[in-house]
């Protein structure tokens, strides 16, 4: 019996781990950013301005890409005035890549590619607009991929022997599709599409993808998205509450120097990474190994938050029929 259990919870365990360590691939890097050029999109509100900021103050060159040139200016200052450091600013539309292009080139070979910006809005797909939706797919995706092909070619050719990084801020409504966000998950779940193909394609140029899972952060952004976000939308996304913009900027950056393919930002983005953890790179053997172990389980946590999901809806549409009838 004790021989049993001797196997079960310590041989099976440390073999599974011996095997786990010589298996993740691509092997661990660290990518430092003091001293070297973050370039972020979408720098001057919100999480990207945060970013801007830390980034600032751990000693990187800043370079901030927005279309407003006066949000630009007013993140520029307030960066100035709390570390005494001057990023440069870049106005252009990520949709535009010959704006996108001449921003990139001006701004000189990038270390570290932080591709953050991204629209959204929390509507159900019939009352959303067609060119609300095409908006969100152009913006999101063929802007993430703009910036990609703008600033590749110089990325590669850095004489820098140090390793670089593209990074991609999705949402955990890029891990889960959630009601409300049929165009803007789609848009998300594409990015790591993007992310797991793209790391296959620069692992030799000794660049390394990060993909970046925040929930609803408290912006800008956020604010506006919910002065008109459907009742269900809310319930759905609580299930992971709310991080400030600073938080996820600081577990952004860190996931990022620690080379990790996926970044989550808080305990439920961890379980949320858990559960789908899929094909996508793992670097760190003891990651790997918890996700082995936790798979068998953790579908069983997905299933019950769907279920609890799916009840929400239930409850909602059996309310509403219930207050058209008396009505
Ligand atoms: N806040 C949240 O709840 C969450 C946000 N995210 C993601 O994090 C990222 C940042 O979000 P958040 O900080 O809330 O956003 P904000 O709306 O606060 O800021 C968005 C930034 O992106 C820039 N931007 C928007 N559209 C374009 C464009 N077409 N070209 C260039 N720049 C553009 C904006 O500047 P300007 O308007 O001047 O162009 C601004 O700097 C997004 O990708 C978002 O999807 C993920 C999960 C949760
Ligand atoms: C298996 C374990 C599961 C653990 C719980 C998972 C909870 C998922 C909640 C998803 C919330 C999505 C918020 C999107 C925020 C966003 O991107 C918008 N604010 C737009 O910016």
């Amino acid at each position: 019996m004790a021989d049993a259990y001797f196997f079960l919870f310590f041989l099976l365990p440390l073999l599974l781990l011996v095997v786990l360590y010589f298996l993740v691939k691509p092997r661990p890097v660290k990518i430092p950013i003091k001293n070297r050029h973050v370039f972020i999109t979408g720098g001057s509100s919100g999480i990207g301005l945060s970013l801007a900021h830390r980034a600032a103050a751990e000693g990187a060159r800043v370079s901030i890409l927005a279309r407003s040139l006066g949000k630009l200016e007013e993140a520029r200052n307030a960066i100035r005035l709390v570390t005494g450091i001057e990023v440069a600013v870049f106005a252009a539309d990520v949709r535009d890549f010959e704006a996108v292009k001449r921003a990139v080139d001006e701004a000189g070979p990038i270390d570290v590619l932080l591709l953050n910006h991204g629209v959204f809005v929390a509507l159900e797909l019939e009352k959303m607009e067609l060119s609300e939706i095409k908006f969100t797919m152009d913006v999101n995706l063929m802007g993430t991929l703009n910036l990609i092909k703008a600033a590749l070619p110089a990325m590669k050719n850095r004489k820098d022997p140090l390793p670089a990084s593209i990074a991609l801020v999705s949402s955990q409504a890029g891990q889960a599709g959630i009601y409300g966000y049929v165009a803007y998950s789609a848009s998300k779940f594409g990015l790591r599409g993007l992310a797991e193909a793209l790391q296959q394609e620069v692992i030799a140029d000794n660049i390394h993808v990060s993909l970046i899972f925040p929930p609803d952060t408290d912006t800008p952004g956020l604010a506006e998205e919910n002065r008109r976000k459907p009742e269900l939308t809310k319930i759905i996304a609580a299930s992971s509450g709310c991080m400030t913009a600073e938080k996820v900027a600081q577990k952004a950056l860190d996931g990022i120097k620690s080379g990790s393919f996926i970044v989550s930002c808080n305990l439920e983005g961890i379980a949320l990474s858990l559960a789908t953890a899929g094909l996508s790179p793992q670097r760190s053997f003891l990651m790997a190994f918890v996700e082995v172990v936790a798979a068998g389980i953790l579908r069983i946590v997905a299933l019950g938050m769907q279920w609890t999901w799916y009840g929400s809806i239930e409850k909602y549409h059996s309310q509403r029929k219930g207050s058209t009838r008396s009505s």
